[in-house]
């Protein structure tokens, strides 16, 4: 509980009407949630604006609403509070209704299009056995040390962001990890968040649908190193080209990783086998588990990272050269009977999904076949359907095009989007099956002994979203059953 004027302390208010010496119980942006004492905050989002709650907000007894407009009529005992932007002052309100926790610890965010959730997986993993109590947030779930703490969204909304991290604070935790995604930068989810450090690890084609255009997209990215304070480090992958732009307005200490140039931070790939990494790190010699010359720039980071906040690089390149991937991430089994290896990845943009078929390129032999099932989600950017297609067809000998999470779309509407990008001299090697069991089924029948199956796109998600339903699946368990079905 707290003071209303006290959580407005770093919110520039406009206009305000009623007490402001009133005590709040918590914050909350959804009219469904508003019970007596609660603070109701309007947004504006996609499908519907918040403002148009507000009566229902104060009918259920707010004790105060925050808005970019006032209602025409102001109900009695609600104070209101008009603010430039709702997101902004959500931010700003829920970190002080929380007491600052971002303050309390060292919390590093990582952006990019690929690798967040490797890279603060990485981290987590690194400082738990550097001996920190150590909090994460991302995509696949939240950790506070070993407790998981289901997550929905690769950076929560501003309330369970500061509720988390206070969690983490309490706990003791020294360090935290976090993803900051693009859509949290425009929706401001993380305002108001204090960070030791920021990383960025790269940027490629992905959720168009929501930002626009491609400059869009980097403005939502570079916003993130405009927010670090001086204090701050922001660490770069200068193999880049968006890199330098990242950091033109940034307060924070500049630093840069790299495979091909000279710069802070720098490795060198030896090896890239199925076995994982030999590297090559500011001049030692390491092996990792991880598989994927892509991981080369995730272990760097990580190692970058903990070199900036004083750990010792020998102690820390030790550690990770142990550390196994995030689920779903380069996930493989091999067939005991006909030692087919089915791997299961995340990918789901065209930049992962080539980067992932390259390492399978690099590591296959030239008897091994390498067959691809790969969907694409719905009301998620189509642009990048045809592109990755077209990636599966150009990097396997077979591709099976399938369903991924349609949610509101028709599935074989976007299987018609993917087919697009196909080009008339694959055809020959293309098969499309919009049932994914199936899809994996069949990938499985044309295998033979010692091939190479890729399961693109859903990593480690336990489910398919169809219409608002989350239906049971999981790629690599369905994998497993079909190949011992088969008796591979
Ligand atoms: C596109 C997007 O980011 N949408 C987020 C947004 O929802 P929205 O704009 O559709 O909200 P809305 O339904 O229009 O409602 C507007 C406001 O009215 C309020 N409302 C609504 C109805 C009502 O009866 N009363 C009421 O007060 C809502 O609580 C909301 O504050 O605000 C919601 C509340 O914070 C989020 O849960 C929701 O995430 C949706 C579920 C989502 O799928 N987001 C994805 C795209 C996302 O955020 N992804 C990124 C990156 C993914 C990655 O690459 O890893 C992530 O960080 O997870
Ligand atoms: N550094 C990297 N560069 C390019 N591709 C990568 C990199 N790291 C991982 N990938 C590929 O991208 C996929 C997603 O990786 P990861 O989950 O770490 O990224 P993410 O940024 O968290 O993605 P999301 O935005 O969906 O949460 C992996 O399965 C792999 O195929
Ligand atoms: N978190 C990302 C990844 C989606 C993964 C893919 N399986 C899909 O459903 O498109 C998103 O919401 O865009
Ligand atoms: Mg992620």
């Amino acid at each position: 509980m707290q003071l209303l004027q006290d959580i407005l302390k770093d919110v520039t208010v406009l206009e305000s009407h009623g007490p402001l010496d009133v005590q709040v119980e918590s914050i909350t942006f959804d009219s469904r949630q508003v019970q007596p004492g609660v603070l109701f905050v309007a947004m504006r989002g996609v499908q519907v604006d918040g403002h148009d709650f507000m009566a229902k907000a104060a009918g259920a007894k707010a004790v105060a609403i925050v808005c970019e407009e006032l209602p025409a009529e102001l109900a009695s005992g609600v104070t209101y509070i008009k603010v430039k932007n709702s997101g902004q002052a959500l931010g700003l309100m829920a970190s002080a209704f929380y007491g600052h926790p971002s303050r309390k610890l060292k919390l590093v965010g990582v952006t990019g299009t690929n690798g967040k959730t490797t890279s603060v997986t990485l981290l987590h993993k690194l400082f738990r056995e550097l001996g920190y109590h150590v909090g994460m947030i991302s995509t696949v779930q939240n950790q506070i040390d070993e407790e998981v703490i289901p997550s929905t969204h690769t950076t929560p909304d501003a309330v369970s962001l500061n509720a988390l991290l206070d969690k983490m604070v309490k706990a003791g935790c020294a360090y935290a990890f976090m993803e900051v995604s693009s859509h949290a930068m425009v929706q401001q989810r993380v305002a108001g968040i204090t960070f030791a450090g920021g990383v960025f690890t790269n940027i490629t084609h992905d959720h168009l649908d929501y930002h626009g255009t491609f400059d869009e997209y980097i403005k939502a990215k570079k916003s993130f190193f405009d927010m670090l304070p001086a204090s701050a480090f922001a660490l770069i992958n200068a193999d880049d080209k968006r890199g330098p732009v990242m950091v033109q307005n940034t307060k924070a200490e500049v630093r840069y990783f790299s495979l091909r140039k000279v710069t802070d931070f720098k490795a060198r790939l030896i090896d890239n086998t199925l076995q994982g990494l030999h590297l090559e790190i500011d001049g030692h010699e390491i092996w990792a588990k991880l598989i994927g010359a892509f991981n080369a720039y995730n272990l760097l980071g990580a190692y970058g990272v903990a070199v900036l906040l004083e750990e010792d690089p020998m102690e820390t390149l030790t550690i990770l050269s142990s550390l196994d991937t995030a689920a779903g991430r380069f996930d493989y089994i091999v067939s005991e009977t006909e030692q087919i290896t089915g791997i299961v990845d995340y990918a789901h943009t065209p930049d992962a999904l080539e980067n992932v078929l390259n390492t399978i390129q690099q590591i296959r032999t030239p008897l091994q076949t390498v067959i691809t099932v790969v969907g694409c989600g719905g009301n998620r950017d189509a642009g990048k359907r045809p592109v990755m297609a077209d990636i599966a067809c150009r990097l396997s000998d077979k591709v099976i095009l399938t369903s991924d999470n349609p949610r509101f779309e028709e599935p074989q509407a976007i299987l018609e989007d993917m087919q697009k990008g196909v080009k008339p001299l694959d055809f020959k090697k293309t098969l499309s099956v919009l049932d994914r069991r199936e899809a994996i089924r069949t990938a499985c029948m044309l295998a033979g002994k010692g091939d190479i199956i890729l399961v693109a796109g859903k990593g480690h998600e336990t489910y398919q979203e169809i219409k608002g339903v989350k239906y049971p699946f999981d790629d690599k368990q369905v994998l497993q059953e079909a190949l011992q079905q088969l008796g591979k």
